[in-house]
């Protein structure tokens, strides 16, 4: 996990442990991810940056400046990022003190904000190879290339992972909902699980509540939808799973709904999509799903030293995007051993995969089709990192498309929003408010996008623009107007 170190201001996982009194022992990964790509070209992205770029360079030595400088504008950003204080950009007076404390960062931010990665590393680096494994190194965090990735997003990862490094919470990332959970609980909120939203109840065009699938209604100041925007506003041309996660029902009393088994279709909002709801399905389609597989192996079949993470993409530069085209594997009992029985390793390997691919299928044919997805990909797996990796497997489980939008009821299962062309930039991206009023979305079809960083900040982002709005921080009515309304017309410049 990202975001679960002691230090500066984008551990947003610790800091929201800590804000329920909740701590996590975790365990430093040594690296990231060691990437195997095309060309036999492999790359341990070490936790030590000087590590990295050292064998970056022994790879690209003819590109020593060009590596130096892109990596170098992501640390600007990064070091800009991290010295503010993060809260709702959706807020004027907050946004207008940080310019006022920390101009220079707020400008970097402000002219990176509708870049993109691939064209920042163009302007430095001209080695095809090299630009592919930017590429890569965008892809495995945005699910598209360098050229679609928000340079802000990259930044991120592509520092945070040296500064606070990429951190493993013993016992596995289960606990951190379990360790939220009981915080808020142990706060004061209650929680209510297996409650099923279907609706977001409207009064004279204000969102005043939401109705359960048992009939059961709960009113509120304000609703905030975890569900992603096009469960919440539903789309033109997909049947969706109505989701809702958290409700607030006061600034203090948070509801959060786990729902594993709903599968109705609809909207939340029974409305007509909104303006600004088309306006980001214009900008922005729903990014594939995944076929996942995990599996315990004896533990004889991994050389010792394998790395923990592993990305794979055999022979050709083409199928990064592809479904199925590379793979990600987690080996978890490499940093915490505890997790599966003495002699064995737990292997959670994945691919992209469209829900396409998985519908009208009979049970048997689904049933099939899921062992022969896998068994190819644990074929591939074998040939390139794991011989005897077939014969070693004591437990396997596949995922679809399909166990995505059942288990996690996401629209299509999807992974989260995907720029539809190139995008400029994080421009394009809704915060928190929208046009309904009373109503606000949080996760990762918000600013700025996917990964549990950037979600946990959309939800931080929300937290002080709904507090401000039920007037538990200061605000100003005639600021909000303008601030909100220069941000709105600035999306549709995107
Ligand atoms: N590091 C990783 O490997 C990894 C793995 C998974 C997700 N993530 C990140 O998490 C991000 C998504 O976070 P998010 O918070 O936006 O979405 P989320 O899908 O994580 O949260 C949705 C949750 O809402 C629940 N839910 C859905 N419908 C509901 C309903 N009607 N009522 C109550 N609960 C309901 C689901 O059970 C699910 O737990 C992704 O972008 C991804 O980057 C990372
Ligand atoms: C408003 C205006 C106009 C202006 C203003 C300016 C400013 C001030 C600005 C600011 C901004 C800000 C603050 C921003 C922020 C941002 C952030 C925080 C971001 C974040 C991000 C994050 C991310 C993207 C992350 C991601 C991650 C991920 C996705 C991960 C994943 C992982 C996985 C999948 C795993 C892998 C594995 C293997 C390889 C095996």
């Amino acid at each position: 996990m990202f975001g679960f170190s002691d230090k500066g201001n984008l551990n947003l996982i610790t800091q929201a442990l800590e804000a329920v009194g909740r701590k996590m022992r975790v365990l430093p990964d040594p690296s990231t991810v060691h990437f195997h790509l095309p060309g036999d070209l492999s790359v341990l992205v070490h936790r030590k940056y000087e590590d990295f770029i050292n064998e970056l360079v022994s790879k690209f030595p003819h590109e020593k400046e060009g590596i130096l400088k892109f990596y170098d504008t992501c640390w600007t950003i990064f070091n800009s990022l991290n010295s503010l204080e993060l809260k709702s950009l959706e807020e004027p007076l907050y946004l207008f003190r940080q310019f006022f404390q920390k101009p220079r960062e707020c400008l970097t931010l402000a002219y990176y904000l509708p870049q993109n990665a691939g064209d920042i590393a163009r302007k430095f680096i001209k080695d095809q190879e090299l630009l592919s494994f930017i590429d890569a190194e965008c892809f495995i965090v945005s699910t598209v290339n360098a050229l679609q990735t928000p340079m802000i997003n990259a930044s991120m990862v592509l520092c945070d992972r040296h500064f606070g490094g990429i951190n493993y919470p013993v016992g596995g990332v289960g606990g951190i909902a379990i360790s939220l959970a009981d915080g808020l609980v142990e706060k004061g909120s209650e929680i209510r699980y297996k409650a099923n939203v279907t609706n977001v109840i409207l009064e004279n065009g204000k969102a005043v509540g939401v109705r359960l699938s048992n009939g059961k209604e709960f009113f509120a100041k304000t609703v905030i939808s975890n569900a992603t925007r096009w469960d919440t506003f539903g789309n033109s041309n997909v049947s969706s799973i109505g989701t809702l996660k958290k409700l607030v029902l006061s600034f203090s009393l948070i509801c959060s709904f786990k729902l594993f088994f709903l599968e109705c279709t609809g909207k939340l909002v029974k409305e007509e999509l909104p303006e600004e709801e088309k306006n980001f399905q214009k900008n922005y389609v729903k990014a594939p799903s995944f076929l996942s597989i995990h599996m315990g192996v004896k533990a004889s079949v991994l050389p010792a030293g394998t790395d923990c993470h592993h990305f794979i993409l055999e022979d050709n530069w083409n199928n990064l995007e592809k479904p199925y085209g590379s793979i990600f594997l987690s080996i978890p009992t490499v940093l915490d051993p505890s997790l599966a029985p003495e002699g064995h390793h737990i292997l959670h390997i994945f691919t992209t995969a469209g829900i396409e691919d998985w519908e009208g299928l009979s049970r048997k044919e689904y049933e099939e089709k899921k062992e022969v997805v896998a068994n190819e990909i644990i074929r591939r797996l074998e040939k390139k990192l794991f011989p005897g990796l077939q014969d070693s497997i004591v437990l396997k489980e596949v995922g679809s498309p399909k166990t995505h939008r059942r288990f996690l009821a996401r629209n299509d299962g999807t992974y989260g929003p995907m720029p539809r062309g190139k995008p400029k930039g994080l421009l394009a991206m809704p915060f928190n408010t929208t046009s309904i009023d009373g109503l606000y979305c949080v996760g990762d079809s918000c600013f700025p996008g996917q990964g549990v960083i950037a979600v946990a900040f959309s939800g931080i982002m929300c937290a002080h623009r709904v507090a401000a709005d039920i007037g538990l921080e200061q605000k100003s009515p005639v600021l909000d107007a303008g601030l909100l309304g220069l941000l709105r017309w600035l999306r549709t410049l995107a």
